[in-house]
């Protein structure tokens, strides 16, 4: 068992404007601890809540300042967990601390490069490693990864995330067993063999948390998160299995709803979030009381989940994410003063070894079988039919070996086999029978000559006693065995008795309730079938299209409306940048690739000539073998180099790819909902001819909207035919504004100078059509629109009175 408190540790976050930074400062000096001077300028002193002291003090395991980089925050806080979670026991990190102070940054990673991989990635990675090297054990791995939003827990994993929402799945539920075990219903894990299986884990979870939002429900700020990493090792033959978990959670922004200023649904949410939060710090109280004997953890379902953690079996660690810019300075206190609280509590890890239930029923019903089977032989169930006379045969010979064997230790070895013991029996009664007839013949006769004979000879009386000893040691065997076999035949009784009750302690295990074996065959064979599905990059890439998929079904006019919103999205940079260093990485790892072929090559030349030198002159190494040798010593090195960076650039490239399908779906997502949201803005206000002004540009940069406006009016969504985008429809009431028959003679200037490609209707004035989203519908429904207005335009030609309309929607 290990005793251990919490330990905390601090994250400074880099200020968004350096200007705006508050005053700290950190001291390293002392050995085990750091401490956290938090310094209240006087405005904020003035007005902060609890007391105007202007200093704070704080102490930590460890101060991590705004340069400590993912790398090192890896390596101090979770590399000690991950390793105490491969010996056996239970790991938590959990981070805490205000909205944006960065605890997403720190457990998950940022989006942007590949160095800011989190907590998650790294770990699973040194996870992954750290198995590859030891071959003592048979280690298995599943994930799982639990939201928690408004109390209602959601499996980010579950697999019909793809065809229904997160509010329609089912919730998932907390179970307690009688021994208080928590089990969590409707949580789904998933094993995964490879860092590359548990990755895509990670990403398909992240990326359904970021589908299931929408913008009133900012599920990441306010949910939490845990992402949990299920351990199971066991030595190859051995029926005990260890079980060890470690939870990394992000949980929920901590800042007091007073200063948020939210309303309506986001109260509710701000609510639900303090009282989760609340509840948190409550059982954080408790527990750091010495005499309190109830801790409130079903509170909440966080508490209950995380149970373990705080005060129970766990080896925890906490994040104290801080944000020290002024304004966030009160928000900081607080989540240091949490930490303090949290720093008091004693947790007690111990190994988690338990027998596998599978393995253990294999294991007694193989004994049992061996018992049945003594016993049938002890009651005389079976094996009623005669010995075979060469049998009798055989076992007459072993009598006669084993009586002239002269070591008193030998023994007659005639097997389980009652019918044996029992002619064994039969014989030596017979040979003594027939001796001491013998015996007393010769006895009587050897007394009626001693008279006038000599006396026994020492040597003959001493073979004498020996026989005489060796029969003796003959019945004991034999009574012993047969002692033996009755005591296996009662042991065999209890054990199966014994046996029933281990079947029903099992019953208590991890594994879902009812025939334990089933259970966790059911467990392991659906693990593997998802395990299945996950693993792959087709799955991922997959994923993307369904859950990007939504551009395949899109109207031409959204689709291009699509191409400009991604290429003038803040984002698109990003994705940019991670496409040429892919491209870089793509390219490197070729060449290496050559060159690894290319080593092996060299190596596999080498070797049969460096053995054919050896061969020749085996004890004269001359000089051409020397050089041979340690060419090819410098090849391995090389290859091994090589190879080592392949691996790692593999692992880079998965990850850079995995970062670029999030930012593509978060682009998607965010195209989705400003179109939608301007089809909701143009039914409340019908658009009126000077509409456009109504339209809200692409939400993002100022760079952006610039070339929006030439969108507006220089780019058609028509493919060039001369009009222009009304924004925000939904598929169905997509609405083209397109040439109106009879045109204003503004509009057509407008026309004209404002499309470049107008060759087919170009110069005429616009009016709209709703489109239905199919390509074939909406293109038979341009060419209608077409004809008609060729036929308008006519019938204008004709008119005298030429009105001036200007833009007008066709409904
Ligand atoms: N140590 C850091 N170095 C660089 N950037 C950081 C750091 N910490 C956070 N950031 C950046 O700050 C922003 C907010 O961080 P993050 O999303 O991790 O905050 P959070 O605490 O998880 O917020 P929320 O409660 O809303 O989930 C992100 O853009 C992130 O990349």
């Amino acid at each position: 068992m290990v005793k251990q408190t919490i330990q905390i540790f601090a994250r400074v976050k880099p200020p968004v404007r350096k200007q705006q930074q508050g005053i700290y400062s950190i001291d390293e000096d002392e050995k085990l601890t750091s401490s956290l001077e938090i310094i209240l300028p006087r405005d904020l002193a003035d007005g902060f809540v609890n007391n105007k002291r202007e200093s704070y003090n704080f102490k930590f395991q460890r101060i991590f300042d705004q340069d400590a980089n993912q790398e090192t925050i890896f390596e101090n806080i979770a590399k000690p967990v991950a390793e105490s979670v491969l010996a056996g026991y239970n790991g938590t990190i959990f981070a805490y601390g205000q909205t944006g102070s960065g605890k997403t940054f720190t457990i998950t990673g940022g989006a942007e490069r590949y160095s800011d991989r989190g907590i998650i990635p790294r770990t699973l990675s040194y996870i992954f490693e750290q198995l590859q090297k030891d071959s003592s054990k048979i280690y298995t791995t599943h994930i799982s990864y639990l939201e928690i939003y408004n109390e209602c827990g959601y499996d980010l994993l579950d697999p019909r995330h793809e065809a229904s929402s997160l509010e329609d799945l089912p919730k998932v539920t907390i179970l307690e067993d009688p021994e208080q075990n928590i089990h969590l219903r409707n949580l789904s894990l998933h094993q995964a063999t490879t860092e590359e299986e548990a990755l895509n884990l990670l990403f398909l979870g992240d990326t359904n948390r970021m589908i299931a939002e929408t913008p009133m429900n900012q599920a990441s700020t306010r949910s939490h998160c845990i992402f949990t990493i299920h351990l199971s090792s066991k030595e190859p033959g051995s029926a005990t299995v260890r079980h060890a978990k470690l939870h990394l959670v992000d949980l929920a922004g901590s800042e007091r709803v007073a200063k948020t200023g939210v309303g309506g649904q986001l109260l509710t949410e701000a609510k639900y979030i303090n009282l989760s939060l609340h509840y948190l710090e409550q059982v954080i109280i408790a527990l750091s009381e010495k005499h309190r004997s109830h801790i409130p953890y079903r509170n909440s379902m966080m508490t209950s989940v995380l149970r373990d953690s705080l005060g129970g079996n766990c080896m925890t660690t906490m994040i104290a994410t801080l944000s020290l810019e002024k304004r966030n300075i009160d928000e900081s206190i607080s989540t240091c003063r949490f930490a303090q609280r949290v720093a008091l509590i004693k947790n007690e890890a111990v190994l988690n070894e338990e027998i596998d239930p599978r393995l253990m029923i294999i294991r007694l019903q193989k004994e049992i079988q061996e018992l049945k089977d003594e016993l049938a032989i002890v009651t005389g169930e079976r094996r009623t039919e005669a010995l075979t006379e060469a049998e009798l045969l055989q076992l007459e010979k072993l009598i006669t070996s084993f009586l002239e064997d002269q070591d008193p230790e030998s023994r007659l070895e005639v097997g389980a086999d009652m019918r044996k013991i029992h002619h064994c029996f039969h014989h030596l009664k017979k040979l003594l029978n027939e001796k001491k007839i013998l015996g007393n013949s010769i006895v009587s006769s050897e007394s009626k000559d001693q008279d006038c004979q000599e006396p026994l000879k020492e040597e003959e009386y001493k073979k004498l006693r020996d026989i005489l000893k060796q029969r003796d040691n003959e019945i004991n065997i034999l009574v012993n065995m047969l002692k033996k076999e009755k005591k296996k035949a009662q042991d065999a009784l209890h054990s199966s008795s014994m046996d029933r009750s281990e079947f029903r302690r099992s019953q208590n295990s991890p594994f879902p309730p009812g025939n334990p074996e089933e259970g966790q065959r059911r467990l392991l064979s659906s693990a593997s079938t998802q395990a299945q599905d996950f693993s792959t990059s087709g799955y991922r890439s997959s994923l993307l299209h369904n859950k990007t998929g939504m551009r395949g079904e899109m109207s031409l006019g959204r689709q291009e409306a699509f191409e400009i919103f991604k290429r003038d999205h803040a984002d698109s940079i990003t994705i940019d940048d991670n496409k040429q260093i892919l491209k870089q990485r793509f390219s490197e790892a070729k060449a290496l690739g050559e060159s690894i072929n290319e080593a092996r090559r060299k190596i596999g030349k080498q070797m049969p000539l460096w053995i054919s030198e050896n061969m020749a002159v085996p004890s004269m190494p001359d000089l051409q073998e020397e050089r041979l040798r340690s060419q090819l010593e410098e090849e391995k090195r090389r290859y091994k180099t090589m190879f080592t960076r392949l691996k790692a650039l593999k692992v880079e490239i998965e990850h850079l790819q995995l970062l670029m399908d999030k930012a593509k779906v978060k682009l998607q997502k965010e195209f989705e909902a400003w179109w939608a949201e301007e089809a909701s803005n143009l039914q409340v206000k019908p658009p009126a001819v000077n509409s456009l002004n109504h339209m809200k540009p692409f939400p993002q940069t100022s760079e952006s909207q610039h070339d929006q406006s030439q969108f507006l009016f220089n780019k058609s969504p028509l493919g060039g035919r001369g009009g222009w985008i009304a924004q925000g429809q939904d598929d169905m009431y997509a609405r083209k504004i397109l040439p109106s028959p009879c045109p204003s003679p503004r509009s057509q200037e407008q026309s004209r100078t404002s499309t470049p490609l107008g060759n087919s209707t170009p110069e005429r004035p616009v009016s709209s059509v709703p489109l239905t989203g199919d390509s074939q519908t909406d293109s038979d429904i341009l060419a209608f629109i077409k004809a008609r207005q060729n036929i308008l335009q006519k019938k204008c030609n004709n008119s005298s009175t030429q009105k001036v309309r200007g833009f007008h929607f066709y409904s």
